[in-house]
């Protein structure tokens, strides 16, 4: 049986680099507000409100990393909680290596977190850590699906495209983050898997390639990630319904 009081130092790296395309025009999506306050802050947060989280590793988009150094500063964190902020790359895949760099190789475990998945609660981030903390090299916290998933052949854009399989949708699960690593392993993934992920869409992905296990512990409603404008609305909402949990 392990130590459950164990907390091991656990780094968070939390790629904020991207544009957010998808949300449409205006600042990059980590700057955003919710609730009056940037995404980022709230991942941030997110991140350090976990015991384990001694250091929090902020990508930021290169042009805007001097405001997000300001923006950092002086936010109220644990004294156990130590945020450094270093500039990103083109891809998440490039941001998420450039953070890794600042992570010192006496810390063991290492979560990458979406800044774009501003609300994900506490326990999901402890049981992910806990995860890594009892032998699994990688982690990944996920959901089962709603939707019906059906794989296709990708056609132009508008036009009908034809199915070819539909995968058994008990068997599949919808993947958030953090996504938590044992760092050497993360390491190796990154340095070892080309720079265009072969097509891996996470880090679990370049783990996979290592042909290293993965494994999955249950995600969070509230970990989704603020892809489009109506999760914008979405995160509101939650954040509405804490406060109002809370009695502010
Ligand atoms: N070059 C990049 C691209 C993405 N990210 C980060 O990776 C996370 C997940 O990416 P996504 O949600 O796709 O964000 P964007 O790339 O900003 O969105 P879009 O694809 O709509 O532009 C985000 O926190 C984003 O800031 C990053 O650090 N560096
Ligand atoms: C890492 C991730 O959030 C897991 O679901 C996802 O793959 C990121 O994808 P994106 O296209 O970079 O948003």
């Amino acid at each position: 049986m392990s130590d459950r009081s164990f907390t091991p130092r656990t780094a968070a790296v939390i790629p904020a680099a991207g544009r957010g395309v998808r949300l449409g025009p205006g600042a990059p999506k980590a700057l955003r507000v919710l609730n009056g306050t940037p995404m980022l802050v709230h991942a941030v947060r997110a991140m350090a409100a976990s015991n384990a989280v001694v250091l929090v590793v902020v990508v930021a988009p290169p042009e805007d990393t001097p405001g997000v150094r300001n923006l950092l500063a002086d936010l109220a964190l644990p004294d156990r909680t130590d945020v450094v902020v270093v500039p990103g790359g083109e891809t998440r895949q490039e941001s998420v290596r450039l953070g890794l760099a600042a992570v010192p190789d006496d810390v063991p475990i290492v979560l990458v977190h979406d800044a774009a998945r501003p609300l994900v609660p506490v326990d999901t981030v402890d049981s992910v850590i806990e995860a890594v903390r009892d032998g699994a090299p990688a982690v990944v916290p996920a959901l089962p699906l709603a939707d019906t998933v059906k794989e296709v052949t990708p056609g132009e854009k508008g036009t009908p495209e034809p199915v070819v399989a539909t995968p058994e949708r008990a068997r599949l699960r919808a993947v958030q983050t953090p996504q938590g690593f044992d760092r050497a392993t993360l390491v190796r993934a990154h340095d070892t898997v080309p720079a265009d992920g072969e097509g891996a869409t996470d880090c679990a992905g370049l783990v996979e390639r290592l042909g290293e296990p993965v494994v999955v512990v249950p995600g969070h409603e509230e970990a989704f990630k603020v892809t489009r404008p109506l999760d914008l609305v979405l995160a509101e909402a939650v954040l509405a319904r804490r406060r109002a949990n809370d009695g502010f």
